[in-house]
């Protein structure tokens, strides 16, 4: 094969028996060979030309487990764009990037392995993660290259990859030089299987079954009043924070208790004496409304630790352990001590009582371990000072669908905490920071030294600048995998520093801002949010102009598939047992936006129709075959065409003008069942059949050129939805020089015709079609006389072609038809309780013909009742006394002799 051209007929495809299509398509033999080629000949490839790009900002998939039939769903989505929109002319810019850093990478290799990080050295583990990934990687290339996605391979991008590693040091080093960061020894959310810090996104909700215990304390002091009583009662879900616990609170609305405000009590088992305080945070409807504040059990006690300069009391450490300060229960697990304490609570007699509780707690998405609070020092980027600018930058985007907004809203009213970035693990993208062993200060690396490891690298200065130290400590955290993921415009763009210049620039700046985001609805808050916060603060600029926000395929329990809950569908199982094309067709038929369960049965329709488009195209070949199929615009003046032919190119012309805004507004279910009804019943059913009959006639080159401009125009449109058999039929049928999917999208021409009569004729056809099936006649049986009543133009004589009627005459009157009333239907909800006993008189009226309907009353027994248009419905026949039988269409009557 030479460079350019498309395989030869026997490569692309087992069918090609010399003499024309087989019987059956083989998508199984068809479209292994295509997707080489496409991949082989760069046909995806972004040429740059910077006034008709269009660019895509495609999620680079975690490497957290195989991919499945969702993102075959999301990846497929986008193709239909980015095919539809190369042909339109655009020059397409469709990466591909491997998203290889990070927690999920690291739980992969864990998984896989069956190790643990915490066994390795940070350098061995990050090799054991590299090899992880390498391999699923490959399966990614292989799965997205199946499905015919139109990717351009070369540019990909992984996020380990020292470029991206670049990118995401520079993007912290602009940010700290903005002010925009900080480092901060606070309160962290804190996962303890995974032990790092984790930010506010990580954490999702999980309904549990727990106990509430009421445990007494006991009253040391009272504050400003006097009570007789020795103890008090806390409600708590987490005795094992006793320990940690550095106050109590009353709610300032709480008269039974105002009087312990002020004094001091004793926490049971640990002894520790602590304040009796007031704030309104209290929940009054919870427990006995007195609250213990632990150091720390959920975020209200950061804010009473913060509010109230409380005592920081550490019970637990990062791995979930419980420290020294909980004396007997050191070493335990929280779970462990908690059932330890309660036993002990109960011997000593603090616990009251012990009930079933159900609550919702706060976990690590990645791995649903309950969060903990712990005091450490983290790096944040600030956002919760910027929030109605970022609602307002949401704002600047087109939201496909709309209601989408609203989701990236509430996520931004309900944000609480700024966005920590550092993690307590391996793989990832080191800080490029180093502290003075002196006195702290950050020592950031120099621009042109990224990437640096500061665990291997020297720092970019030999003396602190605050205090002249020569010594200094690395940092050795590293990167949230969300702070490079969000910078993917920027990668695509080639964003980086340029020393000349002494400037970020842009490598290819036209990438900038990126036409189109799409993605699924559960990374809103992840990727979308930050990638907006990051790209904003770095170019000023909202990163993307549309946005396409996907719905979830869901597994059989309706739960979202996802690599790393396992509950997936590898593509594989289905692209090895349906044509890829099938699998395509039913992704186009969701709602964007709408989550939907998988079901195999969906994809037979799509086998249906390939063979459908197989079958037609069969058709036009032998009809075609021994004419030059090249076609040209100017080829066919107007004028030689015959009626029933422009009729048919004027419908396509529509049909074209719709499914290009159909596409444009990515209404893909749309217009894919609006281009299939058109396909098999107009083009297929009807005017096929037509054509048919016209050239068995003999050489009739009005209906060729027509035949051959519809089945390249279909073979155009199916095209983005079903790349394969199109591009096979194009091939074989045209010879092309290149790839179907480089040609330009069709156009409307701007036929004239009368479309209505040649609609009424269509009906006609029909009805004819459907007399002879019923009367056991084959299709060729000639009609001696039809007449038709309707409005069908220049289009009879087509009729009387394709039907084969001997004599055929049109009217725009009505024949001779009687119409009788054939029944009355009563609706008995309302005459019953209006007419009550006298219901049975009605019906027997009715039955005798004893009715008269005037106007809207129906008048029943010589007009002894009369019933409301409400009470009744009249169903009429038509029947034709003249000569012949008669056929009834919506736009016409035909009389048939
Ligand atoms: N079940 C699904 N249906 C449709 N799209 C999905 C589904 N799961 C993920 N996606 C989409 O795939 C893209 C890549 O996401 P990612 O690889 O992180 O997904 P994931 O399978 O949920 O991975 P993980 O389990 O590691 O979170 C995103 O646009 C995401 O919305």
């Amino acid at each position: 094969m030479s460079e350019s051209e498309p395989p030869s007929s026997d490569e692309s495809s087992a069918n090609n028996d010399h003499e024309g299509l087989s019987d059956e398509y083989d998508p199984e033999a068809v479209e292994p060979v295509w997707q080489d080629y496409w991949v082989e000949q760069d046909t995806y490839a972004y040429s740059g030309n910077t006034d008709t790009q269009y660019t895509i900002d495609t999620p680079p998939p975690t490497v957290s487990g195989g991919l499945h039939i969702g993102h075959l769903y999301g990846l497929t989505l986008m193709d239909f764009v980015a095919r539809f929109k190369r042909m339109y002319g655009d020059d397409v810019f469709f990466p591909f990037g491997y998203d290889d850093n990070g927690i999920a990478s690291e739980r992969l290799t864990e998984r896989e392995l069956g190790v643990n990080h915490g066994d390795f050295t940070r350098r061995e583990f990050q090799e054991k993660c590299r090899g992880v990934c390498k391999d699923y990687e490959a399966e990614f290339t292989d799965n997205v290259q199946s499905l015919a996605i139109s990717v351009d391979w070369d540019q990909t991008y992984k996020t380990i990859s020292p470029q991206v590693q670049r990118t995401s040091q520079l993007s912290f080093i602009d940010l700290y030089d903005q002010g925009r960061e900080y480092r901060h020894h606070a309160p962290t959310i804190w996962c303890p299987e995974c032990e790092t810090a984790i930010s506010q996104v990580e954490q999702e909700d999980l309904d549990k079954q727990t106990k509430f215990n009421d445990i007494d304390f006991d009253i040391v002091e009272f504050g400003e009043g006097e009570g007789d009583e020795e103890t008090f009662t806390i409600s708590t879900t987490r005795p094992e924070l006793l320990p940690a616990c550095v106050s109590v609170f009353v709610h300032p609305d709480d008269d039974e208790n105002q009087h312990l405000v002020g004094g001091t009590a004793r926490v049971p088992l640990f002894g520790q004496e602590v304040p009796i305080l007031e704030d309104d945070r209290v929940d009054l409807e919870t427990g006995s409304g007195l609250v213990m504040c632990c150091t720390f059990g959920d975020q209200t006690d950061i804010e009473w630790y913060q509010a109230h300069d409380l005592e920081l009391r550490i019970a637990i450490d990062e791995s979930g352990t419980m420290t020294d300060l909980a004396d007997t229960y050191e070493g335990m697990s929280t779970a462990e001590a908690r059932e330890a304490i309660i036993e002990d609570l109960d011997k000593q007699g603090h616990l009251l009582e012990s009930r079933d509780h159900h609550h919702t707690v706060q976990v690590h998405e990645r791995c649903d371990e309950e969060v903990e609070y712990l005091v450490t020092e983290q790096w944040y980027i600030e956002i919760l000072d910027k929030k109605e600018e970022y609602l307002e930058a949401g704002r600047q985007i087109d939201w496909q669908p709309e209601k989408m907004f609203t989701r990236y809203k509430h996520w931004i009213e309900g944000l609480e905490w700024d966005w920590c970035i550092s993690r307590q693990r391996d793989s990832g993208i080191p800080f490029p920071v180093w502290y003075c062993q002196d006195c702290d200060e950050t020592i950031l690396a120099d621009r042109e030294q990224l990437p640096v490891d500061p665990l291997v690298d020297e720092p970019s200065t030999d003396a602190c600048p605050e205090c002249g130290h020569e010594e200094f400590v690395a940092d050795e955290d590293v990167f949230d995998t969300w702070a490079t993921s969000s910078l993917t415009p920027l990668v695509n763009a080639g964003w980086d520093w340029n020393s000349e210049a002494g400037a970020l620039n842009m490598e290819r700046p036209e990438v900038y801002p990126m036409n189109l985001r799409p993605q699924g609805h559960d990374i809103i808050s992840f990727w979308l949010f930050h990638t907006i916060v990051k790209c904003y603060e770095h170019t000023g600029e909202v990163p993307f102009k549309d946005v396409i926000i996907h719905g979830m395929v869901l597994d059989e329990n309706r739960e979202a598939m996802s690599k790393s809950k396992g509950n997936i569908i590898p593509p594989r199982d289905i692209i090895d047992e349906y044509p890829t094309d099938a699998t395509r067709y039913w992704t186009a038929s969701a709602s964007i936006g709408d989550d939907f369960p998988y079901r195999e049965n969906a994809l037979e329709a799509g086998e249906r129709l390939l063979q459908k488009l197989w079958n037609a195209s069969r058709l036009v070949d032998q009809l075609t075959e021994d004419i030059d199929r090249s076609i040209t615009d100017d080829e066919m003046v107007e004028s030689e065409l015959a009626d029933i032919d422009r009729w048919f190119l004027a419908q396509l012309d529509e049909m074209t003008e719709t499914l290009t805004e159909r596409f444009h507004n990515y209404e893909f279910a749309k217009a894919r069942d609006e281009l299939r009804t058109f396909f098999w019943s107009t083009f297929c059913d009807d005017y096929l059949e037509i054509a048919k009959q016209r050239l068995s006639d003999g050489g009739n080159a009005s209906t060729q050129y027509t035949v051959l401009r519809a089945h390249q125009t279909f073979l155009k449109l199916w095209a983005p939805l079903l790349p394969h058999v199109t591009e096979e039929l194009y091939q074989r049928l045209y010879s092309p020089e290149e790839s179907l999917h480089l040609e330009e999208w069709p156009e409307p021409v701007g036929y004239d015709a009368d479309l209505e009569a040649g609609e009424t004729a269509m009906e006609v056809i029909g009805a004819l079609r459907r007399y002879k099936t019923e009367s056991g006649l084959p299709l060729n049986q000639q009609l001696e006389e039809v007449d038709i009543y309707g409005h069908v133009g220049g289009f009879a004589d087509a009729v009387a072609d394709v039907m084969h009627v001997e004599s055929i005459d049109s009217f725009t009157t009505e024949p001779d038809i009687t119409t009788e009333i054939s029944d009355v239907n009563l609706d008995y909800s309302i005459v019953g309780p209006e007419f009550g006993g006298e219901v049975s008189a009605i019906d027997d009226a009715i039955e005798a013909g004893n009715f008269a309907v005037t106007g809207e009353t129906l008048e029943i027994a010589d007009g002894t009742f009369e019933l409301n248009s409400e009470m009744f419905e009249i169903q009429k026949s038509r029947t034709y006394s003249g000569d012949g039988e008669m056929l009834e269409t919506e736009r016409a009557v035909v009389i048939v002799r």
